[in-house]
C-alpha cells in the first residue's frame, strides 16, 4: 500500500475560493506566530513529550505493536471480557503517571506550548492554518497500517488524495474515491493538523464545531481520537489547542466548561456523573439548539483539569472485548467543551493591576487590587458562545457469538444505520433543493446531532478504514458514506448571546459586586470611628473572616476567567495550600507525593467550581420575588373571604343569609308542589275509589233487590203450581194471578230499557257499575244451584226483588246461556233468559 511521506502536508486547497477559512481565522494564525515562547514554568526545564490521561487500565496495556493489530477477526477471546471500566479509574492519591519519569508526565500549559515534539508543526503554534471550506464536511481517510504480514487492499495516490481497491488499474468512478486528505501513517499529528485544527480554531472565534471519527470496528477511531502515549489523538490535541489560542488572543477573556457523555444501548449517560439518572435530548427541531438536561458540565482552567475530567470520562466508558477488537468502545461517546468568550475592556489597566498586586500563590487576579478600586470594566460587548464536540463513534460490526455484544452490536449499527440515513437525506436535499423530511429522531446519536448536522456546525470527518482484505466490503461501505457526507451542506453561524444568559458575565458581575462589598468593608474598617474604638478579640475574627471569604471568593471566580495571561502564567503548577510533608522522602518520593496532592486538591477545586456552575447555570426559577408577593397577596385575599363568610354566619345564625333562604324556599316549594301533586293524585284516586265503593254499593243493592225480585217471582210461579223445579215438589198449589208476575216483569223489562238507552246516550247517572256478578257456571253455577237458592229465600221477600243483572264469563263455559235458557224453560216452559232477568248477559257488561 502506498503511504504517505513523512513530510508537511500540502494545505487542503479549496474548490471555491468563496468558502474557506475566514481572515478572522487566518488572522488568528499570524497572531499565533507571534505568541513569545512561554516562561519556563516550574518543571519546564523537563519539556518533553506530551502525555495522554490514561486510566489504570489502557497504562497497564501498552500500546500493541502494529502486527498485532487484528487484521481479520481473530477467534481467540481473552479470558477476561471486560465490562464497564468504572471503578478502574486511579484513587486521588495513586500517582496518574508511569513511574519511570514523573516530570516529564506533568503537563502543564507552557511544557505542551513549546514541545510537540510529536506533531507534524513541531510545536510551532505559527504553523499555518490549513484552509478548509466552509460550506462543506471535510472528509478524511485514515487507513490504519497493515500488518506486516498482511497484504493491504487499497492503494492510495497522495498527491490525488484519492483511494482505490489494489489490483485494478483503471478503477471504475464508483469504486475510485477522493477526499479532502488521506492519511496512511501512524502518527496522528499531520490528521490533527488538517482534519481538526482548523475546526478548533472555528470553535475559539464562535462557530460550533464537531470532528467525528466513523468506521469500522477496530478499523483506529479510539486511535484517532483518543490516542495513546506516544500518539496522543485528537481530543488531547485539541484541548492543548485551546489553551493556545487563548493565551495567543489577550483581546479577549473565556470560560471553559467541559462535558463527557456516551450513548450506550441508545440511552445518554454522564460520564462525568456515573450513576446519575440519564441524560435527556430536548429542543433541537427548526434549527433550536439541544439542550442535554441534567448534563454536567465542568468549568475547566488548565491543561491539568481539562485531563482530570477526560480521565474520569474515560474511565466510566464502556468497552469491551470483541472478535475484532481487544478493547472495543460499546457506545458512541461525545467530548464536549462549551467556550464563551468576550472582549476584555481595558487591557493595559487589567494589566498594571495584575502586575501590582500578585496574590498569595503568585496569581495575578485581573481587577482585583486589595484596597484598590475594582479592575478593568468589560465594554458591554456581547458575548461568543460556542460548542466543540469530539466524537468517538462505535464501531460497525458483525453478529458475534456473545449475546450481550450482539445486542450492543445491534444497537451500534441501527444508529449508524439511521445516521447513513440522515447524511444521505441531507446530501439529497442538498444536491436537488428538495426539502425532504431527514429522519433526525430515529436515533439518539442523530437527535444530538440536529442542529450541527442541519447546518449551523463546521465538521470534519475522519473516516478509518481497516485494509485488510477481509475487511473490504466494511470498507467500501465506510468509503460510500464519506462520499455522501461530502455532499452535506453546511452554513455554521456565529453565536452571540445575551450577557445576562452567560455564565461568564455572571462570573463577573459577582466579582464586581464582592469587589464592591469588599471595598465597603475595608472602608469601613479604615473609618476613625472603628479605630479609636477596641474591637473585641470576636469581632476582629468575623471581620477578618469575612475579608478573607470575600477574597477567596473573588480568587475562585477570577480563576475561572481565562485571559492569555492567566493560561500561561503556570501557577496551576503549584500547590495552592501547604501540604504535609515526611522530609525522610527520597526526591523522588517527595514529588511523588507533591503532585498526587497537588491532583487532588485541583480536582477538589474543580468539583466545588463545577457545582457552582452548574448551580450559576440552573435555569432561573421564575420571578421569586414576584411569586412569593403573589402567593402573599393570594392567601391575604383567602383569608378576606373565610372573615366575610365567618361574620355573615355569625350575623345570620338565626335568620339564614338572604341567598341561602332563596335558595332553601325554592328548593322547599319545588318539593311541596311535587308532593302536592302526589297528594292530588292520590285524592282523585281516593275519590275515584269511593265513587267506586257508592256504585258497588248500588249495584249490589240492585243485586240483592233483584234477586228478591226473582226470588219473589220464582215464589209466586210456584205458589201458582208453576214451580221451577217440580210441581209436585211443591206442597202448596199456587193459582196464576192474572196479570200479577207479567205486570211485574214488563214494568221491569221497561226499567230495565230506560237504563240501557240511559247508558248509550252517556247518562252516567244510570247505573253502569263495573262491578262484575261472575258466575262460576262450569263448576257449581248449575242451574240447581239458583232452584236452591231460591227455595231458601222466604216467599214474601220475593215481592221486593226488583232487578238483577248477570255478568257470566261466556268462555268459561259456552253452555251457559243455553243451559240457563233451557233450565228456565224447563222452569217455566215459555221465558227466555232475556225476558227472565231483562237484559242479556253481554248487556250487563259495563262500558270499557
Ligand atoms: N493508525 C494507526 N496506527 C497504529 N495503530 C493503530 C492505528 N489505528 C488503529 N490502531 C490500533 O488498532 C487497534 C484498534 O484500534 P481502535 O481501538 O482505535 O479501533 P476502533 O475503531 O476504535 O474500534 P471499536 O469501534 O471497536 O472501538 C488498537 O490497538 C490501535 O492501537
Amino acid at each position: 500500500m502506498a503511504s504517505t511521506p513523512a513530510k508537511r502536508p500540502t494545505p487542503f486547497t479549496p474548490r471555491t475560493t468563496r468558502s474557506t477559512t475566514t481572515a478572522a481565522e487566518r488572522d488568528l494564525s499570524s497572531r499565533l506566530a507571534r505568541t513569545p515562547a512561554p516562561t519556563p514554568a516550574i518543571l519546564s526545564s523537563t519539556h518533553k513529550k506530551y502525555k495522554a490521561p490514561l486510566s489504570t487500565e489502557s497504562r497497564t496495556r501498552k500500546v500493541p505493536a502494529l502486527p498485532t493489530v487484528p487484521g481479520s477477526p481473530s477467534k481467540s477471546r481473552p479470558t477476561s471480557r471486560a465490562g464497564s471500566r468504572m471503578g478502574t479509574a486511579s484513587p486521588a492519591l495513586t500517582p496518574m503517571f508511569p513511574q519511570h519519569d514523573v516530570e516529564e508526565s506533568v503537563v502543564d500549559f507552557q511544557s505542551v506550548g513549546v514541545d510537540l515534539t510529536g506533531d507534524e508543526h513541531g510545536g510551532d503554534v505559527s504553523f499555518p492554518m490549513t484552509e478548509v471550506a466552509v460550506d462543506k464536511v471535510m472528509v478524511s481517510v485514515r487507513v490504519r497500517p497493515a500488518a506486516k504480514s498482511a497484504p493491504t487492499a487499497w492503494t492510495v495516490i497522495p498527491g490525488e488524495n484519492t483511494i482505490h481497491l489494489s489490483g485494478t488499474a483503471s478503477p471504475s468512478p464508483a469504486n475510485k474515491f477522493t477526499f479532502d486528505t488521506i492519511h496512511t501513517t501512524e502518527p496522528t499529528a499531520p490528521l490533527y493538523t488538517t482534519a481538526a485544527r482548523p475546526h478548533v480554531h472555528a470553535f475559539m472565534s464562535g462557530y460550533n464545531a464537531v470532528v467525528f471519527a466513523y468506521g469500522q470496528t477496530a478499523s483506529g477511531k479510539t486511535y484517532t481520537l483518543s490516542g495513546n502515549d506516544d500518539q496522543p489523538g485528537i481530543i488531547p490535541r485539541a484541548i492543548r489547542e485551546i489553551f493556545a489560542f487563548i493565551r495567543a488572543t489577550p483581546e479577549r477573556e473565556y470560560l471553559l466548561r467541559c462535558s463527557y457523555l456516551e450513548i450506550y444501548n441508545e440511552t445518554i449517560h454522564d460520564l462525568l456523573a456515573p450513576g446519575a439518572k440519564t441524560i435527556e435530548i430536548q429542543g433541537g427541531s427548526a434549527g433550536g439548539e439541544v439542550i442535554l438536561s441534567g448534563l454536567r458540565e465542568e468549568v475547566v482552567t488548565s491543561l491539568a483539569s481539562v485531563r482530570e475530567v477526560l480521565r474520569r470520562g474515560e474511565g466510566n466508558r464502556r468497552t469491551a472485548s470483541t472478535d475484532w477488537n481487544e478493547r472495543s468502545s460499546r457506545s458512541h461517546s461525545v467530548f464536549r467543551v462549551v467556550c464563551e468568550s468576550r472582549e476584555r475592556g481595558d487591557r493595559s489597566c487589567g494589566e498594571e493591576d495584575r502586575s501590582a498586586t500578585p496574590t498569595m500563590n503568585g496569581r495575578h487576579t485581573p481587577g482585583f487590587g486589595g484596597r484598590q478600586t475594582p479592575g478593568p470594566r468589560l465594554r458591554g460587548s456581547s458575548v461568543q458562545s460556542s460548542v466543540l464536540s469530539l466524537i468517538d463513534l462505535a464501531g460497525s460490526e458483525r453478529a458475534t457469538s456473545d449475546k450481550e455484544r450482539t445486542k450492543e452490536g445491534r444497537y451500534i449499527n441501527t444508529s449508524l444505520l439511521t445516521l447513513g440515513t440522515v447524511i444521505s437525506t441531507l446530501a439529497e436535499n442538498a444536491a436537488k433543493g428538495k426539502s425532504d423530511h431527514v429522519p433526525y429522531r430515529n436515533s439518539k446519536l442523530t437527535r444530538m446531532l440536529q442542529p450541527s448536522l442541519s447546518g449551523n456546525a463546521r465538521i470534519s470527518v475522519v473516516c478509518t478504514l481497516n485494509p485488510d482484505a477481509s475487511a473490504v466490503s466494511e470498507s467500501m461501505s465506510t468509503l460510500q458514506f464519506a462520499r455522501r457526507i461530502k455532499g452535506v451542506h453546511l452554513n455554521a453561524q456565529k453565536k452571540e448571546i445575551v450577557d445576562t444568559d452567560a455564565l461568564i458575565e455572571r462570573y463577573r458581575k459577582e466579582i464586581e459586586d464582592l469587589k464592591t462589598r469588599l471595598a465597603e468593608r475595608e472602608k469601613e474598617a479604615d473609618a476613625p470611628s472603628v479605630r479609636t474604638r477596641r474591637l473585641s478579640a470576636r469581632e476582629q475574627i468575623d471581620e477578618s473572616k469575612a475579608m478573607t471569604d470575600l477574597n477567596t471568593r473573588i480568587k475562585q471566580l477570577t480563576k475561572l476567567i481565562l485571559t492569555s495571561q492567566s493560561v500561561g502564567s503556570g501557577d496551576d503548577s503549584r500547590p495552592g495550600s501547604p501540604v504535609k510533608i515526611d522530609f525522610d522522602m527520597s526526591p523522588y518520593q517527595l514529588q511523588q507525593e507533591l503532585l498526587a496532592a497537588r491532583l487532588q486538591l485541583e480536582s477538589q477545586s474543580n468539583q466545588i467550581l463545577s457545582l457552582e456552575a452548574t448551580l450559576t447555570a440552573r435555569p432561573e426559577l421564575p420571578a421569586m420575588e414576584d411569586e412569593k408577593d403573589k402567593r402573599i397577596a393570594e392567601q391575604a385575599r383567602t383569608i378576606r373571604e373565610l372573615e366575610t363568610v365567618v361574620r355573615e354566619y355569625e350575623e345570620s345564625a338565626v335568620q339564614p343569609p338572604r341567598v341561602d333562604r332563596e335558595d332553601v324556599e325554592k328548593e322547599w316549594q319545588a318539593k311541596l308542589d311535587a308532593e302536592r301533586k302526589v297528594v292530588a293524585e292520590k285524592e282523585a284516586w281516593a275519590a275515584e275509589l269511593v265513587r267506586q265503593l257508592e256504585k258497588e254499593k248500588k249495584v249490589r243493592l240492585q243485586l240483592e233487590e233483584e234477586r228478591r225480585a226473582l226470588a219473589a217471582f220464582v215464589s209466586k210461579f210456584d205458589s201458582l203450581g208453576l214451580g221451577l223445579l217440580s210441581a209436585s215438589s211443591s206442597p202448596v198449589k199456587v193459582m196464576p194471578s192474572p196479570g200479577g208476575a207479567s205486570a211485574s216483569y214488563s214494568g221491569r223489562r221497561e226499567a230495565r230499557q230506560q237504563q240501557v238507552a240511559a247508558q248509550n246516550t252517556g247518562d252516567t247517572s244510570v247505573d253502569s257499575s263495573p262491578i262484575r256478578m261472575s258466575l262460576d257456571l262450569s263448576m257449581n253455577a248449575k242451574f240447581g244451584a239458583h232452584a236452591s237458592l231460591l227455595e231458601q229465600m222466604p216467599e214474601e221477600d220475593w215481592t221486593e226483588l226488583d232487578d238483577v243483572s248477570f255478568e257470566a264469563e261466556a268462555g268459561r263455559d259456552s253452555k251457559w246461556s243455553s243451559r240457563v235458557g233451557k233450565g228456565l224453560r224447563v222452569a217455566s216452559g215459555k221465558f227466555s233468559s232475556r225476558e227472565i232477568f231483562g237484559v242479556s248477559a253481554k248487556e250487563n257488561l259495563p262500558a270499557a
